[in-house]
């Protein structure tokens, strides 16, 4: 049965990245998926703009929904200060196990806790099941019409608190208008847009920052 394309990027990970090294694993899917095949990871472009966005924060609890191949869950760990984690999300188990793969290799595994299932289950469990108070830190990257009502799902488990960030990716393209109007017309959230452009592509996109003001 021939690879999927997610095994491609894994494997070449596996030959051109260094164990143990995030930044050389980040660097191998950034080239593979800019010159071979391209793949739905966040990128170098947003990516710098994740960056800054975590350092800022600083954040000891972090939650990403949709792991997809783990890119982002790598770029995010790397910049976790010691007893720092992140929870991310996926519920494809192909994604989930090619991801798993990848935070193993690149050496954050003791940072990064992959849940396998769709964020509408699994968000509330995070306070008994996954031991979360509150999240400082949520990077929102999955199904494009799932990204309000999860944000609305958020704010009834109390996972968000004065201060707690939350950052979209793919506000342009695919696009998330609703989460847009919500978020920007929701007096308990500042936001911030961040124009850029689609990974690996000359496309327009943008990141939306949106601070819980409690
Ligand atoms: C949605 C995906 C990312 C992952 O999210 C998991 N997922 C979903 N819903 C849930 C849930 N409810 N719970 C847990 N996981 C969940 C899924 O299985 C994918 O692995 N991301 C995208 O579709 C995406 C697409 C594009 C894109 C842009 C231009 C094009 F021409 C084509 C595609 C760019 C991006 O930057 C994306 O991020
Ligand atoms: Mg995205």
């Amino acid at each position: 049965m021939n690879q999927s394309k997610e095994q491609r990027i894994l494997n070449y990970v596996l030959q051109n990245a260094v164990r143990g090294d995030p930044c050389s694993v980040i660097d191998a899917i950034d080239t593979y998926c800019s010159q071979k095949e391209w793949a739905m990871n966040v990128g170098n472009e947003k990516g710098l703009i994740l960056d800054k966005t975590v350092e800022e924060i600083n954040p000891s609890v972090a939650l990403e929904l949709g792991t997809y191949c783990g890119y982002s869950a790598v770029r995010i760990a790397r910049l976790l200060k010691a007893g720092a984690r992140l929870l991310t999300v996926e519920f494809n188990p192909e994604f989930a196990a090619i991801a798993k793969q990848m935070i193993e290799f690149a050496g954050v595994q003791d940072k990064v806790t992959l849940i396998e299932g769709p964020s509408e289950e699994i968000i509330p469990q995070l306070k008994k099941k996954y031991e979360v108070d509150t999240l400082d830190f949520v990077f929102v990257d999955h199904w494009k019409d799932r990204y309000t009502p999860d944000t609305i799902l958020l704010q009834e488990c109390s996972l968000l608190r004065k201060g707690s960030v939350l950052l979209a990716d793919n506000i342009i393209v695919p696009g998330a208008p609703e989460f847009v109007n919500y978020i920007r017309n929701n007096p308990r959230f500042q936001c911030t847009n961040y124009p850029s452009h689609l990974e690996y592509m000359k496309v327009q996109d943008a990141m939306e920052k949106a601070v819980f003001l409690g």
